[in-house]
């Protein structure tokens, strides 16, 4: 049994605590600063108001000001935070950071060092934040791979991988992670899995334009649809998740497995990324769906914005083409400039 202590209260941060208790950890879970609603009412109640669902009373909830408390003897430490909340979460677990305390984070997504023109993926973003004696023994872990937060919490047979750069580290925390109905792989390229990770959030956008433009086409959802559109969309968003990890210096076939296929499959089918790619392919632009999305927390944006930064600086390097990446670039417009919803398929699959 080992105490973990899950920083970030949202939905997957919550809903990773329940294959954990269920092993038999001491599992505690803490609020962001803006997450005390959801704490009240697992205290109250055990009922986690945005999964709107009951998890297990065996988990501990504090509020952020209990931090110390929370903290206090922890064997692994856990960012749930999302890709907006990873600078915040690193500072404030810098004083509780302890040398040889595995850190890992479900957070999805990747940052652009401007300095550098160069793309970081989080548990090197988080490492750089950490104090310099907890660096030298703690190298930051991530899970990746197909998760929708409510499933797992509902125990649904769920695969992952959990990646980083220090091997024996990501086998003691599989063995730690993994349970009945949480299978956790470790995989070792960190690049790859964490570009997937990131991207899918793009492409399961990209492919779910296809479900809102059958139906602003007049289509009802069914066997008659736009799967010829979407699965095109698929086939060339792994292409180029392959191309970026390729130039990232990871292992391209990662993009094949759980991080890349996998997750690109779920995220368009069950994730908010699908709802809101349905909505742009509906043709009501990129502002009136994000409020349709009623402050849901929405990576694709996020994960285009930093693409939309680092492509220029890849290019001037000639690390990339001009005319590579065209369905990213064409995501990038419809997504962030309201462009129209069309693909360029003849510049796909290597044309
Ligand atoms: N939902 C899912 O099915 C899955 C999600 N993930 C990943 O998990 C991460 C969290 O997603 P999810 O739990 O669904 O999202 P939620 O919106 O439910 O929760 C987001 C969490 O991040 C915190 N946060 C957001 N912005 C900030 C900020 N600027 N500063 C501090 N904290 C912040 C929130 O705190 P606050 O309330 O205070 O803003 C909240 O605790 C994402 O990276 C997502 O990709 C991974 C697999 C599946
Ligand atoms: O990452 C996810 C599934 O693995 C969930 O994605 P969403 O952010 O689209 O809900």
């Amino acid at each position: 049994m080992a105490v973990i202590t899950v920083l970030g209260a949202g939905m997957m941060g919550s809903a990773f605590c329940v294959p954990l208790v269920d092993r038999g950890h001491d599992v505690r879970l803490v609020g962001t600063h803006l997450d005390a609603a959801i704490i009240e009412s697992l205290r109250a109640r055990a009922f986690h108001p945005t999964l709107k669902l009951d998890l297990p009373a065996s988990i501990r909830p504090f509020f952020a000001a209990e931090l110390e408390e929370a903290v206090r003897g922890a064997d692994i430490l856990a960012f749930g935070v999302s890709s907006a909340g990873i600078r915040w979460a690193t500072k404030t677990i810098t004083t509780h950071a302890r040398p040889g305390v595995p850190l890992v984070m479900i957070t999805k997504g990747l940052e652009l060092d401007g300095e550098a023109g160069r793309l970081l993926v989080l548990p090197d973003v988080v490492r750089r934040g950490l104090p310099e004696e907890v660096r030298a023994s703690v190298s930051p872990a991530a899970v990746a791979g197909p998760c929708i937060a409510g499933e797992l919490a509902r125990r649904v047979p769920t695969s992952v991988v959990v990646t980083g750069r220090d091997g024996e580290a990501l086998d003691k925390l599989g063995s730690a992670l993994r349970g009945p109905y949480y299978h956790v792989f470790p995989c070792a390229d960190v690049i790859g899995a964490e570009v997937c990770a990131a991207l899918k959030n793009a492409y399961a956008m990209g492919v779910a334009l296809g479900a809102g433009l059958h139906e602003k086409n007049g289509g009802a959802p069914g066997s008659v649809a736009m799967h010829n559109w979407e699965s095109a969309v698929f086939a060339q968003a792994i292409r180029e998740m392959m191309r970026i990890i390729t130039m990232l210096g990871g292992d391209p076939m990662t993009a094949t497995g759980l991080p890349g296929v996998g997750d690109l499959d779920v995220t368009m089918n069950g994730g908010r990324t699908g709802r809101f790619g349905r909505l742009l392919g509906l043709g009501i632009g990129a502002r009136e769906a994000v409020a349709r999305m009623e402050g849901a927390t929405l990576e694709c944006l996020e994960i285009l914005d930093v693409m939309r930064r680092a492509l220029p600086a890849y290019e001037a390097r000639g690390e990339l083409g001009p005319g590579e990446l065209p369905l990213l670039r064409k995501l990038i417009a419809i997504a962030l400039d309201d462009a129209p919803v069309e693909m360029p398929f003849d510049s796909f699959f290597g044309a």
